[in-house]
């Protein structure tokens, strides 16, 4: 898989997904705001990987207060964390890996730790999350498989693979390890998912180099493959699950998963445990995050609409539970009602 972010010789190094697939760069950063940067402009992205990236983001932060601002050490952590947390607003594995962060750092004030144990023990927490975030993405991939036969064929939505997350991917992961570990005969259709393309440029990019065939489709397609009965299943990622299953995923997820209720086709969402907000009972109160006008205007470098007119650009929709088949976590596999099950397993996280 793809080693999309590490923590090597007290620097972050990640992969700037912004210029995949023609150009694999690498990030060098001691600079948190860096990370931020990179996570508002999608060069850090995907849910988990996010959390994961904001983590260090803390840990960078912690850092740099401590050789500079040590008599501010404490409130200048908290201007990282608000730098951070501003980036983006939908995918919950921020706030939840910042949430834990801050913990941290809080109670090391309230107990008189020292600003370097203080750092130390940041940089401890976030490592922590990277490596759960590595085995949980095994976790679901495994669980997930199950539910794949030979010779499927899966529609897949944006990008939920490794370059979301840590090590195999959530929905992607899925289809790795049916494919890479149990020898099932599997083909994939990638949606490019406009705006921004994050399944012509990423999905298929990580399919190929698995040696996993792959077709890429324009989102206006998926509907007429579906009637053709050339889609078996269709497993997304997700950016934020309410506790009653409705799923806020990248704008379109929502479309597929009104056609696949129409043709009946299976469909899933493959997420952490740390993408449920337990906090919310339903899907209408997720923030839906608004992108710039030229992500639409444009389609490259190319601008492809007049100027005077006016752009509408959520990079995310919600799907209601009612039209997802099963959610696939760490710990299993859900059916619904999904309420009871989410809640406990938040409980016990
Ligand atoms: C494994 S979660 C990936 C999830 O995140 C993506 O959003 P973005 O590319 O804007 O970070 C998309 O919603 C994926 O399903």
């Amino acid at each position: 898989m793809f080693k999309t972010i590490e923590w090597k010789n007290n620097q972050v190094v990640f992969l700037d997904q912004r210029q995949l697939p023609l150009e694999e760069n690498l990030i060098e950063t001691n600079d948190f705001r860096v990370i931020a940067d990179a996570i508002s402009a999608l060069g850090l992205r995907g849910a988990p990987l996010i959390g994961v990236g904001a983590a260090y983001g803390i840990a960078l932060g912690a850092q740099e207060a401590l050789s500079g601002h040590r008599d501010q050490y404490f409130s200048f952590l908290e201007s990282v964390d608000q730098t951070l947390r501003s980036t983006r607003p939908t995918a919950v594995n921020l706030f939840w890996a910042l949430d834990r962060m801050k913990k941290i750092w809080k109670d090391a004030e309230m107990q008189g730790i020292s600003p370097h144990d203080c750092t130390e023990k940041l940089l401890e927490e976030a490592i922590k999350i990277h490596n759960e975030d590595i085995q949980t993405n095994q976790s679901i991939a495994q669980k997930g498989s199950s539910l794949i036969q030979d010779k499927d064929a899966i529609l897949t939505h944006c990008n939920a693979g490794a370059l979301a997350c840590s090590a195999w991917g959530t929905a992607l992961g899925i289809v790795y390890w049916a494919a890479l570990q149990e020898g099932k005969k599997l083909t994939v259709y990638a949606d490019e998912t406009r705006p921004l393309l994050q399944g012509a440029r990423l999905t298929t990019f990580e399919l190929l180099k698995n040696h996993i065939p792959v077709t890429l489709i324009t989102d206006n397609m998926a509907g007429y493959l579906m009637a053709r009965g050339q889609i078996h299943k269709i497993i997304v990622g997700a950016d934020r699950i309410a506790v009653n299953g409705d799923t806020a995923n990248k704008i379109g997820t929502y479309s597929l998963a009104v056609l696949a209720s129409y043709h009946n086709i299976p469909f899933y969402v493959a997420a952490p445990l740390s993408t449920i907000d337990i906090h919310i009972t339903s899907g209408e109160v997720i923030p839906i995050e608004e992108r710039k006008p030229d992500e639409v205007f444009y389609f490259g470098e190319k601008r492809i609409a007049p100027q005077g007119i006016e752009v509408w650009n959520p990079a995310f929709d919600v799907t209601p539970h009612q039209l997802i088949r099963a959610i696939i976590t760490e710990k299993g596999i859900l059916y619904p009602p999904f309420v009871e099950k989410l809640t406990l397993l938040k409980q016990d996280e």
